[in-house]
């Protein structure tokens, strides 16, 4: 199969990545600081990056990678780039799959994590292999304890190959929320997608992989549909005229990061509505690139609000889209229609 290796190392990285910032997030310690756009990054989202740029780099030292944190905040605090080098160490330690850090790797230094961490600088564009990392995606989530994913994607000649999300807070099961937590949903174009759960704590896999898809649904009145918690992300306003145009009568299903995309390609909701707030906003390709080869693979589409497909061949950002909407095909041009009916 294409890009099994790719895969293979994206798994790897990622579920090492979510051991990590599982451990944060439970020692309660999140070591939150403040970025010059007034968005949150923790110890969590910058010992995460730090170890999967450097794993990508290891394995495949060509590639560029687009990821969204850098060592700025680090390189200029001695005591915080400790505490993550500190996080790193022990989040290593806990490796119970050997095949990790031989495959993968491990950072061996301070001066090496620091420029591991600023090697997701490319500014992307239309040619050649780029990985999209976004270390936590959903920092607001997971600060409250919420829903968040580590996200990881090959883009190749501006088409996503490769897809990997680890949702550590989402249930293995829908129907039993309080039950076990921990999945990991993974795609390669053309080769569907599958769910793997696993244990947050330690990283193993504790069942086989199962390939996932879209659930059918008869006509849109039966969807249910999610969207961000944060209004300023996505607007709550408009995403609730479209559902009530479709005749959807369940209450959105509100949830931070990509693991939207995750639940809907496992079949747990139906349609994922991304209304813009602002005219200026451009989406980031990191919050968007592993869910939107995990959701085609799963029989659904990814757009923008024009039905536009997203382009990840022109830099950094989604500057030629508006909004995202994602849904399973068949439903997808009365979704679109709503959402032109909305934005008029
Ligand atoms: N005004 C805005 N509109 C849309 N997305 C925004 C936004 N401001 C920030 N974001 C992005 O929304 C992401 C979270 O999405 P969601 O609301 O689906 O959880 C954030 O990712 P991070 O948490 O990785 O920074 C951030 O990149
Ligand atoms: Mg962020
Ligand atoms: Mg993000
Ligand atoms: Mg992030």
């Amino acid at each position: 199969m294409a890009y099994a290796v790719e895969r293979k190392v994206a798994e790897l990285a990622v579920i090492r990545a979510c051991r990590l910032t599982n451990a944060v997030a439970t020692s309660h310690k999140l070591g939150t600081l403040t970025k010059s756009d007034q968005s949150p990054v923790t110890v969590a989202d910058l010992g995460a990056q730090a170890m999967i740029n450097h794993a990508v780099r290891q394995c495949f030292p060509r590639d560029a990678i687009v990821a969204e944190e850098d060592a700025k905040a680090l390189r200029s605090d001695a005591d915080l780039a400790q505490r993550v080098w500190t996080l790193i160490q022990t989040c290593y330690s806990e490796e119970t799959n050997a095949e990790e850090s031989s495959t993968i790797g491990r950072l061996s230094s301070v001066s090496e994590m620091l420029d591991a961490l600023d090697s997701g600088d490319s500014k992307g564009g239309p040619v050649g292999r780029i990985w999209a990392l976004d270390p936590i995606d959903g920092t607001k989530g997971f600060i409250r304890g919420g829903q968040y994913a580590v996200c990881l994607a090959l883009i190749d000649n501006a088409q996503v190959k490769v897809g990997v999300i680890g949702c550590p807070n989402l249930p293995v099961d829908p129907a039993n929320p309080d039950g076990d937590k921990g999945i990991l949903l993974s795609a390669v174009a053309g080769n569907g997608v599958y769910s793997v759960p696993f244990k947050p704590e330690t990283g193993q896999v504790s069942a086989d992989r199962v390939s996932v898809s879209m659930r059918d649904i008869a006509s849109t009145a039966e969807a249910s549909f999610c969207e961000s918690v944060e209004a300023g992300h996505s607007s709550h306003d408009d995403n609730a005229k479209i559902a009530q145009i479709l005749g959807i009568t369940k209450p959105s299903v509100r949830m931070d990061s990509q693991a939207k995309y995750a639940s809907i390609a496992r079949g747990d909701g139906d349609i994922y509505l991304r209304l813009p707030v602002s005219d200026t906003y451009q989406e980031k390709i990191w919050d968007h690139a592993a869910g939107n080869v995990i959701v085609k693979e799963a029989g659904g589409d990814v757009t923008d609000i024009f039905g536009k497909q997203l382009d990840f061949g022109i830099g950094r950002t989604l500057q030629n889209n508006k909004g995202v909407i994602a849904a399973r095909k068949s439903i997808m041009p009365e979704v679109l229609a709503a959402v032109a009916k909305v934005r008029l």
